[in-house]
């Protein structure tokens, strides 16, 4: 089981250095605010669950994965895994957790670039005491689960940044940890991979019983993977079954189209449209249904626009929607 008891991470205010005298006078006057990452976060996962952490930009989800893997101290509050204290009793648990961060990050250095996918497995299983006669048997079937076993003797440095993501999902599969610690395990990937990364991630939770933490920002992953989802910024929003989550986030607009204008331009539309102007340009953010958009394109095109962008919603944007009022005023 994990449970965040009012877990909170405030980092240092950013060091600017002295200066000249007035520098040093705030810095010693003024009381320099902390950052906030995590606030008061409350949450329990159950035994073989997956539990989504979705959250925009800047939410919190690395600093809890990093609390989560004791390479963090929270500021007050704590996370318990199997009932110990993540950072203070690391020890106890380390052997039973494994952690993928985002992207093409090999957080530990553990894998060796001169290696072929296949060795490096093995040194791993070895690394986290796999007994010796299921490694051959775990590590063939991590790599066709994951499409990689026709690359099996490739050295880990020619892969590209996907594979190498597919290669830290297999090493948990070989591993078979009970808690998985995933954080944007996805992000940047195509869909293939994504869908096979996926794929792999509940095998481990259904087959292996593996408990996962899962950190996205991406609200269709949230809602294909996780048994229960926690929506936070920094702070607590929402937690719930997914689709409750995505039901409550949903919106009337389905596109978001962005345009650059030069001079001053108002486009004097209903909706939710918003223009800046900055620097002799006017930067134009639309939130539009789907069959509302071409005839939007099609506006901005006679007006001259010099660039038109559009792009699904992301979950930073249904966050601008439903939360920031300032926006649209809504
Ligand atoms: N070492 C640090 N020092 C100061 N502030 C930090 C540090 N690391 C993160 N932060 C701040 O803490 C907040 C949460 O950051 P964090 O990286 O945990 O968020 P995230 O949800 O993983 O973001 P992203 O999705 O962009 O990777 C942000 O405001 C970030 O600027």
């Amino acid at each position: 089981m994990i449970e965040a008891e009012h877990l909170t991470k405030y980092y240092p205010p950013p060091f600017r250095g002295f200066f000249d005298l007035k520098s040093i006078k705030d810095f010693l006057g003024k009381p320099r605010e902390e950052i906030p990452a995590l606030v008061d976060l409350n949450f329990r996962v159950r035994e073989g669950e997956i539990f989504g952490l979705l959250g925009p930009n800047g939410a919190g989800k690395t600093t809890l994965c990093k609390i989560a893997n004791g390479l963090l101290e929270p500021s007050s509050g704590r996370l318990l895994i199997d009932g110990h204290d993540s950072f203070r009793e690391h020890g106890k648990v380390a052997g039973k957790m494994f952690t993928v961060f985002t992207g093409e990050r090999d957080m530990w250095g553990i894998f060796q670039w001169r290696l072929s996918i296949q060795r490096n497995l093995r040194f791993i299983a070895r690394l986290w005491k796999v007994p010796e006669g299921e490694i051959g048997e775990r590590i063939e079937y991590a790599l066709k689960l994951l499409n990689l076993w026709e690359k099996r003797d490739e050295w880990y440095q020619k892969l590209s940044a996907g594979m190498k993501q597919k290669v830290y999902i297999a090493s948990a599969l070989v591993v078979r940890p009970k808690y998985l610690i995933l954080d944007e395990p996805t992000v940047f990937l195509d869909v293939i991979t994504k869908g096979e990364i996926h794929d792999a991630i509940l095998t481990m939770a259904r087959d292996f019983r593996t408990t996962v933490l899962l950190t996205t920002h991406d609200l269709g992953e949230a809602e294909k993977l996780s048994d229960r989802v926690l929506l936070f910024n920094k702070r607590p929003i929402l937690e719930g079954k997914p689709e409750e989550i995505s039901r409550k986030l949903r919106v009337p607009v389905d596109k978001k189209v962005v345009a650059l204008v030069e001079g001053k331009f108002d486009c004097n539309c209903d909706g939710l449209v918003k223009c800046t102007f900055k620097n002799g340009y006017t930067h134009l953010v639309a939130y539009l249904k789907v069959d509302e958009v071409d005839e939007f394109v099609r506006f901005l095109s006679l007006k001259g626009a010099l660039q038109i962008k559009v792009e699904d919603l992301s979950l930073e944007d249904v966050f601008l929607l439903i939360f920031d009022n300032r926006l649209f005023g809504g």
